[in-house]
Formats: structure tokens, sequence, C-alpha cells
């Protein structure tokens, strides 16, 4: 389980890092950053997972999300996978930023061409953590997820389907239909079939109908993000959490937008939300 190192730098105390090694799940070389807080050199950390929105790598929340100086302060680690295999040999659809390079939606394709390379359910939930077992000061036993729009799907549906494994989720404008939704129906169709029952199995809302649980999400919504009721629509993750006695906390952000201006603004109390739950 060999691991290149892309860069490394001291921040805060710890060290942001990037890293980049050959994925069996994707078949493709594959770039993710981790954030290795102070704390680390005295035991294991707990690991947060960021997942990431359309059009993202590991490096936009690298650069915007502000989460580095709350991260070393609580003592968190912060892993950012990219959003989808990469490369000259995977298919994908150079014009559209829907679907293909920089639109995994954390499923595992199981349409060709896609199925042989975009798996980045197992990359995000099987082969990625065996990296930071491995390479990195992680306490696996204490893991959350949190992500933004597809990356808000990817944190709510990986949660609901592995809830012995991931102690608290959270999102910021998370897709929470994505099987019915106009910028993500068109992608799922394509990866796993027109129709398919699968796709209800990466649909927040189909896998609560379905029994799926979770303790509790906490999810952010700007009031001014312009995907929100063609694609984001938290209402419907409000109605199947009170239909099946899920706690949501959700928080309508008066003048936000869908950016990382609207993340940054709230990234610190998600940290002290995963950190409460992740602490012991
Ligand atoms: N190019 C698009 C806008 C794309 C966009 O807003 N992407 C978001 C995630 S959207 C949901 O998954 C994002 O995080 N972009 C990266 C960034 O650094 O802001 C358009 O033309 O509307």
């Amino acid at each position: 389980m060999p691991l290149d190192i892309v860069s490394t730098a001291k921040a805060h105390g710890g060290t942001q890092g990037v890293y980049r090694h050959h994925s069996r799940a994707t078949d493709t070389l594959m770039t993710f950053a981790v954030f290795v807080p102070p704390q680390a050199s005295e035991g294991r950390v707990p690991v947060l997972w960021y997942l990431s929105g359309l059009t993202c790598s590991h490096q936009n929340a690298m650069d915007k999300a502000e989460y580095r100086r709350l991260a070393a302060e609580l003592g968190l680690m912060i892993v950012l996978p990219d959003t989808s295999p990469r490369g000259a040999d995977v298919p994908d659809e150079k014009d559209n930023w829907q679907f293909g390079s920089g639109a995994g939606f954390y499923v595992d394709a199981t349409r060709e061409p896609y199925a042989e390379n975009y798996r980045m359910y197992t990359y995000v939930t099987d082969e990625l953590p065996g990296y930071l077992a491995t390479h990195f000061p992680a306490d696996m036993k204490r893991q959350g997820l949190f992500g933004h729009s597809m990356g808000g799907h990817g944190a709510l549906t990986i949660a609901l389907r592995n809830p012995e494994t991931y102690r608290s989720a959270s999102a910021f404008a998370p897709i929470v239909q994505p099987t019915t939704a106009d910028w993500s129906k068109p992608a799922l169709d394509k990866y796993l079939g027109v129709g398919a029952k699968s796709q209800r199995l990466y649909d927040a809302t189909a896998l609560i109908e379905d029994g799926h649980r979770f303790p509790e999400f906490y999810v952010d919504q700007g009031t001014a993000d312009s995907f929100l009721d063609t694609g984001l629509r938290p209402q419907l993750l409000a109605k199947a959490c009170e239909r099946a006695g899920i706690k949501l906390t959700l928080n309508m952000r008066e003048g936000y937008d869908h950016s990382y201006n609207f993340i940054s603004t709230f990234m610190d109390d998600h940290l002290r939300y995963h950190a409460d739950r992740l602490k012991g």
C-alpha cells in the first residue's frame, strides 16, 4: 500500500499534506489531502472526512474552507478526497460539469463504460480508510463525515449506510434527493442505469424511507443559494427525518449562497459539532 508525498507544509502546529497513490478501486492515480493536527504527536486522533462538491478536487477546500486553525485546536484530522477518478483513459464528458471528472457522486458505477473507474463509494468507504490507518496517526474508531452539495449527499448517504463506522455526519447545502434533482439524476442514470433500484442506495431520502438510520444530522443551508429550489431541497430531508424520527438540525442561513464564502463562515460550527461527538 505505497503512498507518494506530493507536498507537506506546517500549519497551526500541525501538517497539511497532499498525497498520491494508485487506487485499486478506481484503477487510476488518486490524490488526496490530509491535515494532521499537533495532538497527533501524542497519539491517534479522530478523523473527519470532508467530501467536496461538483467540479472540485481536494484543492478547493484546502484553499478556501478555512478549517485548519480550529481543527488544530480541537485535535481533528481532516481528510479531503478527490471527487472522481481522473486521467486520459477515464471516460468523461469534457463540457459537462455535472458528470464524469469532478462529478463522481460517491457511487460505485455499474454501467459501462463507467463501471471500471467510477467507484468512489468503495474508494472513500473502504480503500482510502486503509491508507489512513496504515500511514497516518488516525483513530479509525472515531470517524465523522461532512461535505458540501454533492459531497453533502455523499456524507449523508455514507453515514446512513454505515452507522457503525461513523459517529457523526453534517452537511453544507447537501443534494438530499439526487435521484430526482435536475443536476444529479442524469449522472445517476448514466452510472447506475435509468430506473435502477440501486439508485436508492445513493439517495439520502430514499435510504431513510427504506429503513436506514443514523442518530442525527446537522445541516446548514444558505437562503440565497441559487441551487436551493431545484437541486438541494432540504425540506425533503426534513420531511424524511421527521417521519423516521431522526433528529435533524437544519439551519437556514439568511442571505448566504452556495460558495465557499458560506462554507468557511460556518466551518467552525461543523468542526465543533463533530469534535463533541468524536471525543473520548
Ligand atoms: N460551474 C458551476 C458551479 C459549480 C459549483 O458551484 N460547484 C460547487 C459545488 S456544487 C455541488 O456539488 C463548488 O464547490 N465549486 C468549487 C469552488 O471552489 O467554488 C456553474 O457554472 O454554475
